[in-house]
């Protein structure tokens, strides 16, 4: 299927369920490269090597696959993947079902609904809130964990010890040996606050973590239960059950009021101990703990066990109950999280409803009395009603919205969210948004450690727009520089390796060749204004260049084109492909083609056509051609937008094709985009500046592309800049140097990091000081 794209030939796919689990293997290139290979290769390591931007990888196992960072190609194609041509490949997804049905696991129109009920639920009430929460999870989280204090007597870094293995704070340094524990929690409490509207109050690391790893049975203890289980299910298809259940209840009811009976001959000894080991036995077997989790502790350990919870999920069912700590901790997290959200969700729905309808009322009720100004109608006032209501704040976190986008979908007789759905997205959020954005708070701040002169620049934008009065949403969109250090940060460690595509169809792509470069391609300012959109373009109201503002509400709400993508409104660019009897090396800029004879070349054709799936010739073959019945929307699409005719195909010297085989997986690799030297000057330097100037806005794919980007993104953004604000302004970070070690060694160290459901660095080791 794609063997005519250079690539590696594996003993394994890194696809497949072995791929998952296989370390990466010696000869990388020829066996296996290991599942974090996106984040291993990059750009340098694969496409570089192949001298193209679309390579395929085969394992020996049958699953190939086109791995592509070709923005042109990733774009056209992510455009359309709201429609029929490049869906998701859903099934690969199934174990994100765990809670319900949800956006990210749907597909065609029950995506377009689903999206369209959920995307209300990013309000700007919510980010007003958000932010507003975040300060305020800052500011707890440096009172609990007693930084002023901690922080009041540095005099400088402790002397260096030849050959210290490990960096030892001095007084007055906060030393983190893995920052990511304290931002994974400074990102949950933000979900668990503004997501679902909990409590979530921040205890010292310690006192949580102990109190959500006293869950679950100890091991033994899950052994012999399940042993006495098992014995207790045998005898009872011996014996009658009611018998059984008699005999267990005389003799625990002898045990409990003998146990502590007094007396100190061994007799009684004896008695006492074997009470005492009865009643043990029989609380192992009924009781699994006494003490109840708390959603807080529920949120942590579900978001923290996530992982494990996928990868159990496509074991043999027997294999999910297997008696170990972990496990049973993470089943009786998400029973307690299930549980609570069904609650939550029920009382929502009334209280929503509740507002909904007193604030229908109250709007009659303040027409009647305005039209009976005596106030003899008997009825309360309108403000009498209106402030009865407003003893209750109406609810904006995210789970609220989308209820009450669900409700309102509902009433005007939309197709709305079931409660199951509603579950299955609040849980998706918790999934999607909290490890993404804890691991990029967590680098943003050691990339700021490592480039003090952009620290301090970051530090007097805090500075300028920070007054001694709290900031609010408004001054967000004032922290340009803090947010192009975070774009800079996804930029250089996108949390999201590879974004998976599937041809639906037998799909041919039409070509304008005549634009070589591409528009695509770094560009300078004066060029292509079009191209060039502000860091947060989706947030703001759209003007081109410009930063984003929220002045207005219609800025923080999605719009359906900001929902569903801007594809019909704006002309795709387009793909570069060699010209007929044109070969790769006289393209300046062939980065869809296999440029390298790694794959023979079998016939002229082959050279001078660019496709993905089955070869074809320089002309639409006939068989394929008689494929494409019915709509297909690449075909449509010509330089100047407008409709090419099927019959123009062949003759048309402007337009080239490339033909995707129905079937064939094609992933987008950001890593590699992102350090692409086609897109970014210095790929590897971290220069938050460039964002503040015009740049190559496709390139940018931390938040995926197309219609099925990323519907959280504003709220990681919002949450991160608010994060920076508020401890950069009081705390400068460092790196923990060792003796001789330099900065680039120290990035190289945090740079490490494996591919998970996201990607997660090993060790990021960071050090806080008060600033004078
Ligand atoms: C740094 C933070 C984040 C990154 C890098 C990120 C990245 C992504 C990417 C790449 C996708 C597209 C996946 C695909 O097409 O297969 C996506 C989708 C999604 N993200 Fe995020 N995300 C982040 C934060 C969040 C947050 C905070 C939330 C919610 C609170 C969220 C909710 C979603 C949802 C619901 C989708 C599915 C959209 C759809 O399929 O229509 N994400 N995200």
């Amino acid at each position: 299927m794609v063997s005519d794209f250079p690539g590696l030939r594996l003993i394994v796919s890194p696809m497949c369920t072995l791929g998952l689990v296989l370390p990466r293997l010696p000869m990388p290139l020829y066996t296996y490269p290991g599942f974090s290979f996106p984040w291993n290769l990059k750009h340098a390591g694969l496409f570089k090597l192949f001298g193209c931007d679309t390579v395929s990888l085969c394992g020996w196992d049958g699953r190939a696959i086109l791995y592509t960072c070709d923005v042109p190609f990733l774009t056209r194609m992510a455009s359309y993947s709201g429609s029929t041509v490049f869906p998701k490949p859903i099934e690969e997804y199934g174990v994100l079902s765990y809670f319900g049905d949800n956006v990210v696991i749907a597909e065609h129109a029950n995506w377009r609904r689903q999206r369209k009920v959920s995307a209300p639920a990013f309000s700007s009430k919510m980010f007003e809130r958000l932010w507003i929460d975040m300060a305020s999870i800052v500011r707890e989280m440096l009172h609990e964990e007693r930084w002023e204090e901690r922080t009041r007597d540095f005099v400088g870094p402790l002397p260096m010890v030849p050959q210290q293995a490990e960096y030892v704070a001095a007084t007055g340094e906060i030393y983190y040996p893995h920052v990511v524990d304290l931002t994974l929690r400074m990102a949950l409490a933000a979900i668990a606050r503004t997501g679902f509207g909990i409590e979530f109050e921040w205890r010292s690391d310690e006192s949580f973590t102990k109190s959500c790893s006293s869950f679950g049975q100890p091991f033994w203890k899950s052994i012999l239960a399940t042993f006495l289980r098992i014995v207790y299910q045998l005898a009872n298809s011996v014996i009658p059950t009611i018998v059984l259940d008699d005999v267990v209840r005389a003799v625990t009811t002898f045990a409990a009021t003998n146990q502590h009976r007094r007396g100190d001959s061994p007799l009684h000894l004896a008695l006492q101990t074997t009470c005492k080991a009865i009643i043990t036995l029989f609380e192992i077997t009924t009781v699994p703990h006494q003490h109840t989790m708390r959603l807080q502790e529920a949120l942590h350990l579900v978001a923290k066990e996530s992982t494990l919870k996928l990868a159990i999920s496509s074991l043999p069912s027997w294999l999910k109950c297997l008696p170990f700590r972990r496990v049973s901790r993470m089943n009786m997290a998400f029973d307690c999280l299930h549980r609570e959200l069904k609650n939550m969700i029920a009382s929502r729905r009334q209280e929503i409803a509740m507002f909904m309808e007193g604030s229908l009322e109250s709007m009659s009720m303040s027409s009647m009395c305005d039209s009976d100004e005596s106030g003899s109608s008997g009825l309360p006032s309108a403000s009498t009603f209106g402030s009865q209501l407003q003893e209750k704040e109406e609810p904006f976190d995210l789970l609220s919205n989308l209820v009450r986008s669900a409700i309102q979908t509902e009433r005007v007789g939309g197709q709305s969210l079931s409660e199951d759905e509603i579950i299955g997205n609040a849980y998706i959020y918790l999934l999607a948004g909290h490890e993404t954005t804890a691991h990029s708070m967590a680098w943003t701040l050691a990339l700021l450690a490592a480039y003090p002169e952009e620290q301090e620049k970051a530090y007097h934008e805090i500075m300028e727009h920070d007054s001694q009065e709290d900031t609010i949403i408004r001054d967000y969109p004032k922290f340009k520089f803090l947010l192009a250090c975070y774009y800079e940060t996804l930029r250089l460690f996108p949390p999201v390796q590879q974004i998976p595509k599937v041809a639906a169809e037998d799909t041919q792509i039409l070509i304008d060749k005549s634009n070589k470069v591409g528009s695509d391609s770094p560009v300078p300012a004066q060029q292509s204004e079009q191209r060039l959109m502000p860091p947060s373009e989706s947030f703001s109201d759209r003007k081109l260049g410009t930063f984003p503002s929220l002045d207005s509400e219609a800025s923080l709400t999605p719009s359906p084109s900001r929902v569903f993508g801007n594809h019909r409104r704006h002309k795709l660019p387009p793909l570069i492909i060699p010209a007929r009897n044109q070969t790769h090396h006289q393209l300046d800029f062939s980065s869809s083609l296999p440029s390298l004879p790694s794959t023979p070349v079998a016939s002229p054709m082959r050279e001078t056509m660019a496709y993905v799936g089955t070869p074809v010739s320089g002309n639409t073959p006939s068989s394929l051609r008689s494929e494409f019945i019915g709509p297909a929307p690449f075909v449509q699409l010509s330089k100047d937008g407008s409709k090419v005719k099927r019959s123009e195909l062949s003759s048309n010297e402007e337009q080239v094709s490339l033909i995707i085989k129905k079937g064939t997986i094609i992933f987008i690799s950001p890593p590699a985009v992102h350090y692409n030297p086609k897109y970014w000057e210095e790929p590897e330097k971290f220069t938050p500046e460039r964002f503040l100037k015009p740049y190559c806005r496709s390139a940018f794919i931390p938040f995926g592309v197309g219609t099925r980007a990323c519907l959280g993104r504003k709220f990681s953004e919002v949450e991160s800049v608010c994060m920076l604000v508020h401890l950069l302004r009081s705390y400068s970070v460092h790196l923990p140097l060792l003796p001789g070690q330099t900065v680039e060694e120290a990035r190289a160290k945090f740079s490490r990091a494996s591919v998970r459901i996201t990607l997660t660095p090993d060790k990021v080791p960071l050090v806080f000081r008060r600033r004078k």
